[in-house]
């Protein structure tokens, strides 16, 4: 295709200043424009095919294992090999492709690195675009910084943790480039570039293009990923099966059918990760028309019976197929001014990992490098092997209504007050480019916040009471809203958060609890404001 061609096609929205030559080189958008005409299409296709199953879901059906892959589920197959630098995952770091932070993160004694364009990034085009060149500079190992306020350097040491790439969900566009008059995909911009620029040096280090895959809500979703990994291996000329992806659960709709992403994915996985906040998230919006109410959201945790169900079975069908089953994220971090305070959290990070590997999974996540220590020592004396593959959960049936059961607890009004200070918090991050943000101590992210403004608008639409007898109405939500907005200005205040955006993220925070119709995801609405 010739240049001339590819100018034709390529369009940017007009916002955008500066082109990134060094990452969107004619080569490389010659790519992307490839990718998005062999696969937009279908993602869109499929796009709409979530919608007729929430429809469905609106009148009553409920999430089941598909009748058609009962064969699948059935039969006697395993999933391709495991690279030997993926062979031990036992404690992985992630965070935002932030060059500062990456270099951390790669140097944190964690096993692996998962570099999130998804959940904690907040997909500004810069943040991508800088996102795509610390990527490339952690893999050609060139990778340094200075903080020139306090004129730390860093780089990289001389062992570092096998990097990981999280692109962002099929259910987003990258508004920025349009190809073919189209907005791209989230999912193809942000893989393809890494692919492009990265895969054949990761491959003379000696590893490979790795990836997580996100969000997932069906089988032909993973198949989708399938056949964009057999093109680009095909267009690099490097073979079928050198791509490796964990997949992770955190849509209600993919538990019932884990041995099927398995399947389509089959040369290409090596794991399956509990992505445990996006998981509640999903089954608050999936159920949304069921009477399946959830209580405060610090109450809902990975003992409550439908989350260690699904985590459970999540173990139970990798180790069947012969793949890792990656534990999640516990969201305390450290607490620096308050020693008794950070001994409580660490220990709450310590308990969650242990109970992560003594349920059998083979590596877990952390989300800070002074919490690798911790859970390395929970697993290193849990699990002498580089993983516990081997051990098969035998004689376990997790059935349809276990991982639907509706969670016990109370809704408060602490808990209302809880979820309209982080979201709207958390939304002012978000909008201001940070998609990660400590916030009382714990870390925030799109899928964190995703619970808190999902359960506003399920007690609404409910009619929850609360633990104090009180019906959630709308004027009470604005009531406890209008004080707590007195808190977050307080907070930001405290903190030094940028606070030019408050008034959009509190309409947007409105907007989305208030709706009569749910709101997909709030970072599709938010980001028409980035
Ligand atoms: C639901 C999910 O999807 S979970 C996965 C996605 N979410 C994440 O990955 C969140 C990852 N974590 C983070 O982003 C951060 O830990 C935050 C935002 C929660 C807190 O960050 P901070 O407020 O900077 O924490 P803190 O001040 O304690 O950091 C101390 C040092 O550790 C570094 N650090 C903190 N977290 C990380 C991380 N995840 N990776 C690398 N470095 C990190 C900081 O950059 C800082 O470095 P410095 O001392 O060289 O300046
Ligand atoms: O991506 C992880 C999650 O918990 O969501
Ligand atoms: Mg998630």
């Amino acid at each position: 295709m010739s240049l001339v061609m590819n100018q034709q096609k390529l369009g940017f929205n007009t916002a955008v200043t500066n082109y990134y030559p060094e990452i969107l080189t004619d080569e490389a958008m010659e790519f992307l424009i490839l990718l998005h005409e062999n696969f937009n299409a279908q993602r869109i296709s499929l796009l709409e095919r979530r919608k007729k199953e929430q429809n469905l879901f609106n009148k009553g059906k409920k999430p089941g294992f598909p009748v058609e892959t009962k064969a699948i589920r059935e039969g006697n197959w395993m999933a391709g090999s495991i690279p030997s630098d993926l062979k031990d995952r036992r404690v992985e770091i992630t965070g935002p492709t932030d060059r500062k932070m990456m270099i951390n993160a790669l140097n944190s004694g964690a096993k692996t690195f998962m570099a999130d364009l998804e959940d904690s990034t907040s997909p500004t085009w810069r943040n991508v675009l800088d996102g795509q060149i610390n990527l490339r500079d952690a893999v050609s190992r060139t990778i340094s910084f200075k903080n020139n306020t306090n004129g730390k350097r860093y780089q990289l040491n001389e062992q570092t943790a096998t990097l990981l790439v999280r692109p962002r969900g099929w259910h987003l566009n990258e508004k920025h480039l349009l190809i073919n008059k189209e907005e791209a995909s989230a999912s193809l911009v942000d893989f393809g570039l890494f692919f492009f620029h990265n895969a054949k040096q990761l491959l003379k280090n000696g590893t490979g293009p790795y990836f997580y895959l996100p969000k997932l809500e069906h089988y032909l979703e993973a198949r989708l990923w399938n056949d964009v990994f057999v093109f680009a291996q095909d267009y690099l000329g490097i073979p079928k099966g050198t791509i490796k992806a964990t997949v992770l659960i955190e849509t209600i709709t993919a538990s019932f059918q884990l041995d099927e992403f398995i399947f389509e994915l089959k040369d290409h996985i090596v794991g399956l990760n509990c992505g445990r906040w996006d998981y509640i998230f999903s089954y608050i919006k999936k159920l949304r028309a069921h009477d399946l109410v959830t209580p405060d959201r610090a109450e809902v945790t990975m003992q409550t019976p439908f989350m260690k169900a699904y985590s459970l079975r999540v173990i139970q069908i990798c180790h069947k197929r012969g793949i890792h089953a990656i534990g999640g994220m516990a969201a305390q971090i450290p607490i620096k001014e308050d020693d008794a305070a950070n001994n409580a959290a660490l220990e709450k990070v310590r308990r969650d990992k242990e109970a992560e590997v003594l349920n059998g999974h083979d590596g877990t996540w952390v989300a800070h490098p002074a919490l690798v220590a911790i859970a390395m020592e929970v697993f290193n004396t849990h699990m002498p092997e580089a993983n516990q593959i081997e051990k098969q959960i035998e004689g376990l049936t997790i059935t349809a209504e276990d991982l639907i059961e509706q969670p016990e607890g109370q809704c408060t009004e602490a808990g209302v007050r809880k979820n309209i200070n982080v979201g709207i918090l958390y939304l002012l991050s978000w909008l201001n480019g940070n998609g990660a943000a400590a916030l009382y101590h714990l870390m925030e992210d799109a899928a964190t916040a995703e619970i808190s403004r999902a359960q506003l608008w399920q007690w609404l639409k409910h009619k929850v009471v609360l633990e104090d007898g009180r019906t959630l109405t709308k004027s009470l939500y604005t009531e406890l809203r209008t004080e707590e907005l007195k808190k977050v200005e307080a907070y930001i205040t405290k903190s030094k958060m940028p606070d030019t955006l408050l008034g959009t993220a509190l309409q947007l925070f409105d907007d989305l609890v208030l709706a009569d119709t749910f709101e997909d995801f709030l970072t599709t609405k938010a980001y028409a404001y980035l």
